[in-house]
């Protein structure tokens, strides 16, 4: 089945074309890499397959889970995990368990307390990226790079089968940025959970990606097909 399929797209702002014509296939499992240049439109794509943009009926068709996105409505099955997404929040007075309770408020509702399921739901998500301990300290109190597997963490917790991530590691040092590409290469094998990842930093995730994919001057390149299997050896 393919996660995302994206035929003949088109997008412009106004009157500046960003997408021209795009075609893009993710399959499940994959673990897909988006490469492009500082406005290149990785945002633009990213934002379009969240459903944050819509193109107009002629200009494409994108399909999630093999529904056009027009009638996806099945958005718990779809987590993302925003760039340096707590770097305005240092002063935030969630705790970390908090932080990734909310992304089960449509399960909970707004007004009501976790309950037991809700509680080992969130210690699950945390135990899988290694923040388990941590889980009553304040969110702002962690280092970037414990910020950003919380993040992962609130996305995990509803249990997606696509997780997209718009440069997650940003800002981290070398030995987290590693760290995070590794947890995220697991979670994609162990659980088979499809990845899109927007970054810069392709030479470090050519050792973890399957398909690697280049937007550049409004078009979109498949620039290393990978065969759904690239396991990495020392997980
Ligand atoms: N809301 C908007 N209105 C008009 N133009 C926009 C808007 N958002 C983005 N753009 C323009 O569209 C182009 C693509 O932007 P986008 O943010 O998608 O690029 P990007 O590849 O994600 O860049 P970066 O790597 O810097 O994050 C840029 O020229 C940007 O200025």
């Amino acid at each position: 089945m393919e996660a995302i399929a994206v035929r003949g797209l088109n997008f412009s702002y106004g009157s500046t074309q960003i997408l021209k014509q795009i075609d893009f296939t993710v399959p499940e499992s994959r673990f897909a890499v988006l490469l492009g240049q500082n406005g290149a439109g990785k945002s633009t794509l990213l934002k379009l397959l969240l459903g944050e943009l819509s193109p107009s009926e002629k200009n494409g068709r994108i399909s999630i889970f093999e529904r056009d996105i027009r009638q996806f409505k099945n958005w718990k099955s779809l987590s993302y995990v925003p760039q340096s997404g707590m770097a305005s929040c240092q002063n935030f007075p969630a705790s970390v368990e908090e932080i990734v309770q909310a992304n089960l408020y449509a399960q909970i509702g707004l007004f009501r307390f976790a309950g037991k399921r809700e509680k080992g739901q969130v210690r699950q998500a945390l135990l899988q990226v290694g923040m388990k301990d941590y889980a009553k300290q304040l969110i702002g109190r962690l280092s970037g790079g414990q910020q950003q597997k919380v993040l992962l963490a609130r996305a995990l917790v509803s249990q997606p089968r696509l997780l997209i991530l718009d440069e997650p590691a940003t800002g981290m040092d070398e030995q987290s940025t590693e760290d995070f590409y590794r947890l995220v290469k697991r979670i994609n094998l162990e659980q088979g959970v499809t990845v899109l990842m927007v970054t810069h930093d392709r030479k470090r995730l050519e050792a973890f990606a399957d398909d690697i994919w280049l937007l550049k001057d409004g078009d979109l390149e498949l620039i290393r097909a990978g065969e759904g299997e690239c396991a990495h050896g020392d997980l």
